[in-house]
């Protein structure tokens, strides 16, 4: 079997003293699809932040392709919550995804093949059309698209996306997640959502985080993760219809 992408062993992190992960140990395999799931302020931000190295972990180990987070950074492609735009800034589309070529310590210079790619990857998120237009004049799920064409732009091995579908709506969440199953032939794919009902029958593993991280190596949601924050019922969107992979638990008494 391969080595893993991602190991975590017994890993915790606390902001100012407040513990936020605790005791996290999971793998995340070779071109594994893994959904972060979890309620609001359940750290899974936090712990794609600890994976890529943007947060040191106060106890523990993450190793990434069997290295420290930050030596292997150039193989994440990441695309944030809540990306914030200056509204006042008059930067281009084209010119997010070009930022995504910028290589550390080489200068602003823009070469063809950058151009290139952005354009290429501006094309594949099927927001090309908008390239010359300022990204502010987007809409929500036409940004997420630009942001994810720039995390692109360096082919990386690894793709994470917080919350990617947050403004999306439900047949551009279907093509969103036929368009991660296409990459994910080639890529490892981890999605964080607390929203349970965009979760995709693409996904091949589940995280559920609530400080503590439970992790499953199926496309199901177990009655544990369930204990861990949630209320039924859940939904499963497959083939542009969501449908229910989980019974409704029975009502109390
Ligand atoms: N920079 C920070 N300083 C202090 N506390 C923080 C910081 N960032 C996050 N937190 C706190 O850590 C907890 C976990 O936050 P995190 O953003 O990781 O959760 P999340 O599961 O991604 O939440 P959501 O689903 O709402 O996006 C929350 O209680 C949050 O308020």
């Amino acid at each position: 079997m391969d080595d893993p992408v991602i190991e975590l062993s017994n890993v915790s992190f606390s902001y100012d003293g407040v513990p936020v992960v605790q005791n996290a140990s999971f793998t995340v395999a070779q071109k594994e699809f893994l959904a972060i799931i979890g309620p609001n302020g359940g750290g899974k931000s936090t712990l794609v932040k600890l994976m890529l190295g943007l947060l040191k972990p106060d106890a523990g180990r993450i190793r990434v392709l069997g290295k420290r987070p930050k030596k292997v950074s150039h193989c994440f492609g990441y695309v944030p919550q809540d990306v914030s735009i200056n509204r006042s800034f008059p930067i281009s589309v084209l010119d997010v995804v070009l930022m995504g070529r910028l290589r550390r310590h080489k200068g602003v210079r823009i070469r063809q093949q950058d151009y290139e790619a952005a354009c290429h990857f501006l094309e594949l998120l099927g927001v090309a059309q908008y390239k010359e237009r300022r990204i502010d004049d987007l809409s929500g799920g036409q940004r997420e698209r630009v942001f994810i064409a720039r995390a692109l732009t360096t082919d990386p091995d690894i793709l994470i996306l917080d919350e990617p579908t947050a403004s999306v709506d439900t047949a551009g969440r279907t093509e969103l997640y036929a368009l991660l199953r296409d990459l994910n032939r080639t890529k490892t794919i981890i999605v964080v959502s607390h929203d349970l009902m965009v979760m995709s029958s693409y996904v091949t593993a589940v995280a559920c985080v609530n400080q503590q991280v439970y992790y499953h190596d199926k496309n199901e949601i177990t009655n544990e993760m369930l204990d861990m924050g949630y209320q039924c019922p859940v939904e499963l969107i497959a083939h542009g219809q969501p449908h229910r992979i989980l019974k409704t638990h029975e009502e109390g008494p």
